[in-house]
């Protein structure tokens, strides 16, 4: 295959159809992008406009806050990296010396709306238990934030069935491996880049993502985001209005003993004004064991990775990253 010179766009207005035909056409573009891309964007996926809107405008009041209101709630102070990370605390690339982004990581609750406590994510987490912490002085922050996880989290469950079937595995392959909704939302804020810029220190530097794939909103319009495709060219992942970005991380990676591919990708906001974008880093539960698919396992490709659950993977990444 010739490297990749552009993301594939990939419709899902028939994601939850019962025409076996147009399931199948989905299923058929999903394992392209996955085996020979790693990185789609998805167009009628579903999620209100109005949604991202209203979850913009609250990381444009968090993020406006004075420093020392936003440290109250470092992630130093959390198990597990909860909460905000300062501009440079983070650095992905082990070659760069700092992210020129800061963040706020939170992971599952129930949505605020729903009077429940069935299902938390500190229950079943193991290794990677730890509640999320909010910014007190803003109320309406945690309600947006958690209205666009659960948009996002419902978007990411019905990828699953679509990731097993171009594995070739049964459509329910993940359902017991994806109880516990162990999927980390990240909200970003980059200040803009003038000049002459360091390459070892940008929004985010070089890296995979670390879950099961990412669903990444960009803020419409501004360019940042590039993937790397197999001649080391940086491909633009631009910004276009009503889609996601979808990229696959190392748990699926190591899963299907890189059949999908985790590639490499980085961020570097040039445009002169600030920059906002959301991963949510939906992966499996933290107990379970990421040991290679049967089927992707043969003597021309032996077993690349060692095996380790998720959760002590997830975590050996966070620490590698903010080193603390
Ligand atoms: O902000 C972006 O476009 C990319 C963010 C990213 O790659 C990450 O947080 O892993
Ligand atoms: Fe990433």
């Amino acid at each position: 295959m010739a490297p990749f010179k552009a993301i594939p766009v990939i419709d899902l207005s028939d994601i939850s159809s019962s025409d076996s035909t147009a399931r199948r056409k989905l299923v058929d573009e999903i394992k392209h992008a996955c085996t020979e891309v790693g990185f789609f964007y998805v167009k009628n996926h579903g999620i209100p406009p109005e949604v991202f809107q209203r979850t913009l405008a609250a990381m444009r009041q968090f993020f406006d806050l004075p420093l020392n209101a936003k440290l109250e709630v470092e992630n130093t102070k959390t198990p597990n990296f909860k909460g905000y990370s300062p501009v440079l605390s983070g650095n992905n690339d082990p070659n760069g010396a700092g992210d020129l982004q800061e963040g706020f990581e939170f992971g599952f609750e129930p949505p605020v709306d729903r009077d429940s406590a069935v299902e938390t994510s500190t229950v079943n987490d193991g290794i990677m238990a730890g509640a999320n912490i909010w910014p007190t002085q803003l109320p309406g922050f945690r309600v947006a934030a958690l209205e666009y996880y659960h948009h996002a989290l419902n978007l990411g469950r019905l990828l699953f069935p679509l990731f097993a079937l171009a594995l070739d595995l049964p459509e329910d392959f993940f359902a017991d491996k994806t109880k516990h909704s162990a999927a980390l939302m990240r909200l970003l804020h980059y200040p803009p880049q003038f000049g002459e810029v360091d390459d070892r220190v940008i929004g985010i530097g070089a890296h995979t993502d670390w879950e099961c794939f990412t669903i990444l909103w960009q803020q419409p319009g501004i360019q940042a985001l590039q993937v790397l495709n197999s001649s080391k060219e940086w491909i633009d992942a631009p910004a276009t209005e009503g889609t996601l970005v979808i990229n696959l991380g190392d748990e699926l990676a190591r899963w299907t003993n890189d059949v999908f591919t985790s590639t490499v990708h980085r961020a570097i906001n040039r445009s002169g004004v600030r920059r906002y974008s959301i991963p949510l880093f939906f992966g499996t539960d933290y107990d379970v064991k990421l040991e290679p698919i049967a089927s992707c396992v043969s003597a021309d490709r032996p077993a690349k990775y060692e095996v380790i659950t998720a959760g002590e993977f997830i975590k050996g990444r966070l620490q590698a990253t903010y080193g603390h």
